[in-house]
């Protein structure tokens, strides 16, 4: 047996959705630069769900169809207010909710394409209201309900602050959400196609997906990056706590990456926004301590930074709470994950690995009276 650790470079699957060539990023062919400068991240989603760029009327339908069902039941609500509320992680909330989610959907076992691709709606929709309504519960407040009038992205700004959010804001997020919405076989979709390939439910999918981007090596790690930048404090303290983490062997958050090998694409734009929009908040310090450990990271371990180390100021300047950017990123990621689960629908086999035995073999039962 040939063991490859982590799976590094095996081919697992056929995808027709994104594909990380020669660390050029695209979605359904179109590449994520052009996407990132242009694309409504409701383009993007519809894109990602079939194959095709939307006609203006397949946008406004789909907009439609999010704003309908964007709210989330009663229940939701009153079980966040049961939680040990100071003690839980967002992201433990949101899997959660997510799983809940799928008890007051009476569609959650119907396994035709068709209900299979109102639940994508359900879930994508409702998603954004069950981050934005446990970030205020646990502050004591109301949530906020979601408003048909408004966008994808500004609709979350504006039930996260229960204000209409300006211009830059919009539209920094919407990047942010085009930017992270899918990633051909990371671990998070990985989990969700294994589990979907059970030929178990959609909300099953999602909150296994949820629960693997959860972890600090996946899309824990934009959390991460903010702690470490808190840590650091002040630019003059950069190099001593780079090199000192580098000496102990520790990995610096948001660096690395199993594909990319020059670069992550997706860090230029977010880099960019961290300058702008830290300047425009009067925190630029973020940005320069930011730009300052890319360029020891780089110089010394030729590590270019990944997708979540600039996105955490990025959202720190939105006035995003630190421990919701990882949500956030589920937020955006659900589109992603539900095109993976149709298409494993569409051509389901089981996923089911081997593994290298390297245990005790061949012993006898010892009966307990004789173990000591
Ligand atoms: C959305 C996303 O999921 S993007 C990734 C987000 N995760 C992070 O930013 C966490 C930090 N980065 C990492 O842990 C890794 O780079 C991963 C998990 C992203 C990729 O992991 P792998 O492909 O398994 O690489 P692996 O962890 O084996 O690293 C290879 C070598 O580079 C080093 N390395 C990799 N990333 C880093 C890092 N961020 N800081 C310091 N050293 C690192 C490892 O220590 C290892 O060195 P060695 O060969 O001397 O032991
Ligand atoms: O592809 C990966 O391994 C992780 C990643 O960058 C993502 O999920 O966006």
């Amino acid at each position: 047996m040939t063991v490859t650790r982590g799976l590094e470079g095996v081919v697992a699957t056929t995808s027709s959705i994104s594909s990380i060539i020669d660390d050029t990023l695209t979605y359904v062919g179109y590449n994520i630069d052009d996407l990132a400068e242009n694309a409504l991240f409701e383009e993007v989603i519809y894109l990602l769900w079939h194959r095709e760029l939307p006609t203006r009327q397949q946008l406004e339908e789909l907009k439609q169809q999010l704003a309908e069902n964007a709210a989330i039941p009663k229940e939701i609500i009153e079980h966040f207010k049961q939680y040990p509320i100071d003690k839980v992680h967002p992201m433990a909330a949101l899997r959660t909710a997510i799983s809940m989610l799928g008890l007051y959907d009476e569609e959650a076992d119907v396994m035709t394409k068709e209900a299979n691709y109102r639940k994508a709606i359900r879930l994508q929709a409702k998603i954004p209201t069950v981050v934005t309504a446990f970030a205020r519960v646990r502050k004591g407040l109301e949530p906020v309900e979601p408003r048909k009038d408004l966008g994808f992205a500004a609709n979350f700004l504006y039930m996260l602050t229960g204000k209409e959010p300006n211009e830059t804001a919009v539209e920094a997020f919407n990047k942010a959400l085009v930017l992270h919405a899918d990633h051909e076989l990371n671990a998070s979709t990985f989990t969700a196609r294994v589990c979907v390939a059970t030929l178990s439910d959609v909300y099953s999918g999602v909150t296994a997906a949820i629960g693997a981007l959860k972890g600090p090596l996946h899309g824990g790690a934009n959390e991460a990056v903010m702690k470490m930048l808190k840590e650091i404090g002040t630019i003059d303290n950069v190099e001593s706590y780079i090199y000192k983490k580098l000496e102990n062997k520790e990995k610096i958050m948001g660096f690395g990456h199993r594909v990319y090998r020059k670069g992550d694409p997706r860090a230029k734009h977010l880099k960019k926004m961290s300058e702008k929009l830290t300047k425009l908040v009067g925190e630029p310090h973020w940005y320069e301590m930011s730009a300052r450990i890319e360029e020891i990271v780089t110089s010394e371990k030729s590590l270019p930074p990944n997708v979540d180390f600039y996105s955490a100021s990025v959202y720190h300047c939105l006035g995003i709470d630190h421990d919701l950017f990882t949500p956030i990123f589920a937020v955006s990621r659900m589109s992603g994950w539900l095109a993976h689960i149709l298409e494993q629908y569409d051509n389901n086999r089981l996923i089911r690995p081997r593994a290298e035995y390297t245990g005790p073999a061949k012993r006898a039962y010892v009966p307990i009276e004789q173990r000591g």
